[in-house]
């Protein structure tokens, strides 16, 4: 079940390209919690996003929308150890430190993928999660991101 509101659509001023709602030209993902420490997105592909084949999603599109749903997971998160509602109060960023994908298999372009995050471990400084997209139901890429928070002017 979903909490009603996108993630992203709570965090304010973000005009990423593979997130923010301010970016008219961007991918504008949408990532829900799931549980605790979990989140979903489902994103669908449009014809250009293709790689070379025109059938399969380019292998940076797939980087960029795990980047971007980890990445606002670790932002929600902050929020949440805050004990705050996310975008409320000081703005809590973070930004990709590293990010380690693994390409298993291609991606249909026609279809949307599903993707999941989870939260392994966080702390003050910084959050390690694990990232798995999913597509024609199988998995199709895992990523390893440390989301490295940073402060509102960086
Ligand atoms: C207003 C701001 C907006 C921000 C973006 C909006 C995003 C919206 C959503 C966007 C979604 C898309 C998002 C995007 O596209 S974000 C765009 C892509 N990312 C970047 O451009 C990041 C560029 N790099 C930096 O700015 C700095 O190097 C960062 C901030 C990453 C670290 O800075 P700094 O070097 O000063 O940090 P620190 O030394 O105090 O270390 C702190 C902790 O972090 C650990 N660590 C650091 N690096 C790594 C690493 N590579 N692997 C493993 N761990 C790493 C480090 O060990 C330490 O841990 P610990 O020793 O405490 O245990």
């Amino acid at each position: 079940m979903h909490e009603p509101a996108a993630i992203q659509d709570q965090i304010p001023e973000n005009h990423c390209y593979g997130c923010g709602p301010e970016n008219d030209r961007g991918l504008q993902i949408k990532s829900y919690w799931t549980g605790e420490d979990e989140t979903v997105c489902t994103f669908t592909p449009s014809p250009h996003h293709c790689a070379g084949p025109t059938q399969y999603l380019n292998g940076g599109i797939i980087a960029t929308v795990m980047d971007c749903h980890t990445i606002c997971t670790a932002i929600a998160d902050g929020y949440r150890q805050a004990g705050r509602a996310t975008g409320t109060g000081d703005k809590i960023w973070y930004a990709t430190g590293k990010l380690d994908v693994q390409y298993r298999a291609p991606a249909l372009i026609d279809e949307p993928v599903e993707l999941t995050a989870k939260i392994l471990e966080r702390s003050e400084r910084k959050t390690h999660l694990q990232c798995e997209l999913k597509s024609g139901g199988r998995v199709c890429a895992t990523a390893d991101v440390i989301a490295v928070r940073v402060p509102d002017n960086w």
